[in-house]
Parts: structure tokens; C-alpha cells; sequence
């Protein structure tokens, strides 16, 4: 019998965010390359009386401002929904370390998510595998089903229908987090807002601006994928925290290859063309925000995957 056993899942860079016209069921079609990034959330499964969660920081403090019931903490609802129909099986209670900032445009929710998918079939030996788990994935948020899948992705739909881009590359990347978090739904709706004079027309597979982004992958070159980077949901998001105009010139002027808002923000994605380059450029960025808001990470890296496995 195993005693716990624990999964991490990466925290998400968009290099490329399109979002089309609201559809009828209130979400938008995205065409978005993702990149998994090396910040990471570890979920730990612990065998207990009750299902419970609980969410620290890598210091082991508290981290505020998420749902710990099952109908709202994203982890725990991978872990019923993995269970649903199995009630033999034993309940769980889960330990999330939480790397990834809150309602960063990271999709650390989704990591948490996609963390404790792999945790619990590997726990239960439900046999599941990712293809088994894809499905529960994109129930749980447009953003889990590549949490899952790593690397670096172009998704479709809301995100869900993933295909890799085949990328050897490592690309180096400073961060610098916001000092409050924005709400995705929000940020789609001052999209929709500012596209009232604009409207987008729906994403599409061919876009100019897509086969900038793969070609600058595949060929590894950070200073045309920095030309590349693109983000549709950036004005939305700068238009509510107008001082993320300044976080982006910043990075310009400290010479980053490219700049962008990730997601639907606040987090700032400046590209390094090296990891040397990104030390220098984090220098620079904890200097003007604060080391406590600068995080230097690389792309790509695995999806969800089991760290370790305690018997009893
Ligand atoms: C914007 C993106 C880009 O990768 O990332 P984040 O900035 O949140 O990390 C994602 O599309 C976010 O995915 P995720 O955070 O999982 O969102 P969900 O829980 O599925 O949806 C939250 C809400 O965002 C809006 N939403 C989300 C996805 C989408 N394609 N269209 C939408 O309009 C809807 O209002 C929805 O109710
Ligand atoms: N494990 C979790 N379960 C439920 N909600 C979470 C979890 N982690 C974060 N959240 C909540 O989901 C919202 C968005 O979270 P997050 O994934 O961190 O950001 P984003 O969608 O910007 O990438 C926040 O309001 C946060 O409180």
C-alpha cells in the first residue's frame, strides 16, 4: 500500500494569443502557442478520512485567496472527477506547493489541476494515462489539458485541442509577477469591451502571425520569436492595470529580445537570447520591482508527470 505519493505540473507562457469573437456559450476562440515554463506546483496525495486540500507556498506558508471545497479548489475537483464511479477507492488529501503566482496569467489553478489527475491515477491505479485524463482535463478549465501535456503546444478551440511544435530549443525567460492579480473572466470581458469598435474575427490555422512563432521555434532563434511574441488579451489587461505599459517598456529598454503580458496577465514575460542574458536582465528588472517580483525561468518542459511514490 502506498502512503503518499506526489506529481508536479508546469506553470504556461503564451508566445502567441489570438482570441476571436465571443461565442454563444460566453467563451472565445483562442489560437495560442503554449510553452510550459520551470516554475512548477507539486501535489502530494496523502490516504485520509475525508477528501480535504491544502495550499502552501515553497516556504510552507498559508497562500491566500483560494477555495479549499471540492466545488470550487481545482485540485480537489481533479481528484473527485478521477474517482467518480469508483467510491471504493480510498479518499485523499492533498497537499499543493504553490510556485506558480495566483490568478497570474500562468495558469497555476491548471497546474494544480492537471498535478492531481496524474497523482490520483497513479495513486489508485486507475490506468488512466494522459489520454484517459485529457477528457477530465478540459472539463476542469480551457488551460488544464496542456498543464498536462508540457512542452511547447499550439492550442485551438479554448485551448484544448493541442498539437506540439517540435522544438529543441531552450529559451530563457525573467518574469516579473504582478503586484495583484487579474481575473481571467474579467480581462475576456474588457476584451470584448475594447472590441466593440474593433471586432476580431475568428483565429485561424494559417494566421501570418503563427507561422512567425514556429518558425522562430523550430529555427531556436529568440530574437524573431521575440519579434513574434503577440498577445490579443495585452491592451484588455493593460487597459485595468494601466501600470503594465511600464512593466513592458522596461524590459525594452533593458534590451529583452521581446516582451509580453502572459495570458490574460499580470505577469510580464521578458525573453532573454541566453540564460547569461536573463541573469543580467533579472539584475536590472529586481532592481526597478523588487527581487520578490522577479522569477528567471526556461522553456519548454515536461507536462504533469509522478515525482515519487512512498510505501507505507
Ligand atoms: C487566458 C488563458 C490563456 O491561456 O490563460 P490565463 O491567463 O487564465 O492563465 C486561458 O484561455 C484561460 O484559461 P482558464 O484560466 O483555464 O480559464 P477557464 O477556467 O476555462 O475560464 C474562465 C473564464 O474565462 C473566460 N474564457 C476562458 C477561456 C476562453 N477560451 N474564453 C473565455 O472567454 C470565460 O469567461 C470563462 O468563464
Ligand atoms: N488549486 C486551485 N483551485 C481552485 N482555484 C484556484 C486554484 N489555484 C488558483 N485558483 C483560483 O483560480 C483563479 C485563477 O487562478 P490561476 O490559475 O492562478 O491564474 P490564471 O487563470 O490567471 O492563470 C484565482 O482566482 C485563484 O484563486
Amino acid at each position: 500500500m502506498l502512503g503518499r505519493l506526489a506529481a508536479r505540473a508546469p506553470a504556461k507562457i503564451n508566445l502567441l494569443l489570438e482570441v476571436g469573437p465571443a461565442r454563444p456559450d460566453g467563451f472565445h476562440d483562442l489560437l495560442s502557442v503554449f510553452q510550459a515554463v520551470s516554475l512548477e506546483e507539486v501535489v502530494t496525495v496523502t490516504p485520509a478520512a475525508t477528501f480535504g486540500v491544502e495550499v502552501r507556498d515553497p516556504q510552507g506558508r498559508p497562500v491566500p485567496g483560494i477555495p479549499d471545497d471540492p466545488q470550487h479548489n481545482l485540485a480537489l475537483r481533479a481528484a473527485l472527477a478521477v474517482r467518480a464511479g469508483r467510491p471504493e477507492l480510498p479518499p485523499l488529501h492533498l497537499d499543493v506547493v504553490k510556485e506558480v503566482p495566483v490568478a497570474g496569467g500562468m495558469a497555476g489553478g491548471s497546474a494544480d489541476a492537471a498535478a492531481a489527475l496524474v497523482a490520483c491515477d497513479a495513486f489508485w491505479r486507475t490506468g488512466m494515462g494522459l489520454p484517459g485524463l485529457h477528457p477530465f482535463a478540459a472539463v476542469l478549465g480551457s488551460d488544464v489539458p496542456f498543464a498536462l501535456h508540457g512542452r511547447t503546444a499550439v492550442g485551438t478551440g479554448r485551448g484544448e485541442h493541442l498539437v506540439p511544435v517540435m522544438t529543441t530549443a531552450r529559451f530563457d525567460w525573467v518574469l516579473v509577477l504582478g503586484e495583484e492579480g487579474l481575473s481571467t473572466p474579467a480581462v475576456f470581458r474588457e476584451f470584448d469591451r475594447l472590441a466593440l469598435e474593433h471586432p476580431p474575427t475568428p483565429p485561424r490555422r494559417d494566421s501570418e502571425r503563427l507561422r512567425a512563432v514556429e518558425t522562430a521555434l523550430r529555427a531556436g532563434d529568440p530574437v524573431s520569436l521575440g519579434a513574434a511574441l503577440a498577445n490579443d488579451l495585452q491592451p484588455a489587461a493593460v487597459s485595468l492595470q494601466p501600470g503594465l505599459a511600464r512593466t513592458l517598456e522596461a524590459g525594452r529598454e533593458a534590451g529583452a529580445c521581446g516582451v509580453l503580458v502572459s495570458g490574460s496577465g499580470p505577469t510580464v514575460a521578458w525573453l532573454a537570447d541566453s540564460h547569461r542574458h536573463a541573469l543580467d536582465l533579472a539584475v536590472l528588472a529586481a532592481e526597478r520591482f523588487g527581487p520578490d517580483r522577479v522569477r528567471t525561468v526556461h522553456g519548454p518542459v515536461p507536462g504533469a508527470q509522478v515525482l515519487e511514490a512512498v510505501r507505507r
